[in-house]
C-alpha cells in the first residue's frame, strides 16, 4: 500500500511551533527510494547565528540502541550469543540476578535500575558533573545494581540505560573488540554511513554539525551549550553521533532486511505494547508507533543533552524519517517534534 505523500507544510509548521516552545532549531529529512523532502529551521549555533540545514550531524542519544541491537543480534546469528540465556554467561562481573537473560536486557524487561535517574535529577549540575567523565561499563552497571530491582527480570517492561550498558558490556567481553570497531565493520562500512560515528570518549563533533542547548530546570535561565562531551554515561545506550540522511538509511536497511537474518528481525520487531492504548510499543532496541492514520512505523526515538531525535521507518523500510530540535529538558518540545511522525507518513498534519 502506497503511503500519502509528506506533508512538508506540516512538517515546518511542527518545527516553528518547536521553536516558539524553545528549541533554537530543527530539521527533518524524509527519504523515500531516490526522493528525499527537506526542511531546516531556525539556527545550528546561536552565537554564530549559522542556520540550521538537513545534512548537520548530531548526537542521536538512545537511537544508538538500535545500532546496538544489531550488533548484538548479528553475534546471536553467529551463535556467539543465545538470546534466552542468562546475561550473566556472558559478563566479565556477574548482574545481581541470575534470571536476568539477554532478551531482558534488550526488551526493558530485566528490571535493572536506571542510574540516570540519579545523575541527572539536577539537570544542569548532573551534566556538567559527568560531560568531561570517562566511565567504565561496569562503574555505570554498578551504580544501577547500588539500588534494588525494579521488578522481578521479564515481568515488565521497564526502560533503563543500564540494560544497554549491560549489552554494550556483553558484546565486549564475548568478542574480545571494541563496540565501536563492530558499529564500523557490521553497519557503518557496508551501509557506507560516512556521516555517523562513535568516537567516545572524544567530546568533539567533527564534520558540520548542529550544536546543543540544554535547557535549565529553573526555565527562565538561558540556554546552556551542552555540544562538547564524552557521553560517557551513556556510551552502547546513546554516544553514537550521525546525521538524518544516514539514520534514514540505517533504519530503512534494518527494516527491509538488509543487516539481520529473517529470524533476527522478526526476533527485534515482535513488538510489545508500552501504551494503555497500544499505539507505542518495544521490540528488541526498536520502537514502535501507530500514527492517527494506522500506519505502524519503526525505529527509536534518542534524549541526549542539547539533543531531541526522532528516527522511524515503514515495516517496509520503504520510506524513512529523521527529525532533530536542538535543545533537550524540555518535554514540550520533545512531544511537538514528535508530530513529524504523522507528517511524514500520514501526510496529514495531526494538530
Ligand atoms: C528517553 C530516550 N533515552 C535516551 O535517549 C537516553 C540516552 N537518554 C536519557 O536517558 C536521558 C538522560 C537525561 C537527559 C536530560 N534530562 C535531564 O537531565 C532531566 N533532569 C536532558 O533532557 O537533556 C529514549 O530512549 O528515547
Amino acid at each position: 500500500p502506497s503511503l500519502p505523500a509528506p506533508d512538508v507544510a506540516a512538517v515546518a509548521a511542527v518545527h516553528r511551533t518547536a521553536l516558539s516552545q524553545g528549541a533554537p532549531g530543527a530539521l527533518t529529512r524524509i527519504d523515500e527510494g531516490p526522493r528525499s523532502y527537506h526542511v531546516a529551521t531556525g539556527e545550528a549555533d546561536t552565537a554564530a547565528h549559522t542556520p540550521m540545514d538537513t545534512g548537520r550531524r548530531f548526537r542521536v542519544g538512545s537511537v544508538s540502541k538500535t545500532f546496538t541491537t544489531v550488533v548484538l543480534l548479528q553475534l546471536a546469528a553467529e551463535g556467539k550469543i543465545d538470546l534466552d540465556a542468562p546475561a550473566n554467561r556472558y559478563l566479565p562481573r556477574p548482574l545481581p540476578d541470575e534470571r536476568i537473560t539477554v532478551r531482558h536486557l534488550l526488551s526493558h524487561r530485566s528490571g535493572l535500575y536506571d542510574y540516570t535517574n540519579d545523575m541527572f535529577y539536577n539537570t544542569v549540575p548532573g551534566f556538567e558533573a559527568v560531560r568531561n567523565k570517562v566511565f567504565s561499563y561496569q562503574e555505570l552497571i554498578d551504580l544501577s545494581t547500588a539500588k534494588p530491582l525494579n521488578n522481578t527480570p521479564g515481568a515488565a517492561y521497564s526502560y533503563s540505560n543500564t540494560n544497554f550498558v549491560a549489552l554494550g558490556a556483553i558484546i565486549e567481553h564475548v568478542t574480545g573488540t571494541p563496540v565501536a570497531t563492530h558499529y564500523q565493520r557490521r553497519i557503518l562500512t557496508p551501509l557506507r554511513l560516512r556521516n555517523t560515528s562513535y568516537v567516545h570518549p572524544r567530546t568533539t563533533i567533527s564534520g558540520t554539525y548542529a550544536r546543543g542547548y540544554l535547557r535549565q530546570d529553573d526555565t527562565t535561565l538561558p540556554l546552556v551549550d551542552s555540544t562538547e562531551q564524552t557521553v560517557s554515561w551513556a556510551q552502547s545506550a546513546g554516544a553514537v553521533i550521525s546525521n538524518a540522511r544516514d539514520l534514514n538509511r540505517f533504519f530503512s536497511a534494518l527494516l527491509s532486511g538488509k543487516l539481520l537474518p529473517e529470524e533476527q528481525l522478526r526476533e527485534m520487531t515482535t513488538m510489545v505494547p508500552v501504551t494503555a492504548d497500544g499505539k507505542q510499543s518495544y521490540g528488541l532496541g526498536l520502537r514502535g508507533r501507530t500514527l492517527s492514520c494506522g500506519t505502524t512505523v519503526y525505529g527509536h526515538t534518542g534524549t541526549v543533552q542539547g539533543y531531541y531525535t526522532y528516527a522511524f521507518t515503514t515495516s517496509d523500510g520503504r520510506r524513512s524519517m529523521a527529525s532533530l530540535a536542538n535543545t533537550s529538558n524540555n518535554g514540550t518540545v520533545n512531544t511537538t517534534l514528535g508530530a513529524t511522525l504523522d507528517a511524514s507518513f500520514c501526510g496529514t498534519d495531526p494538530a
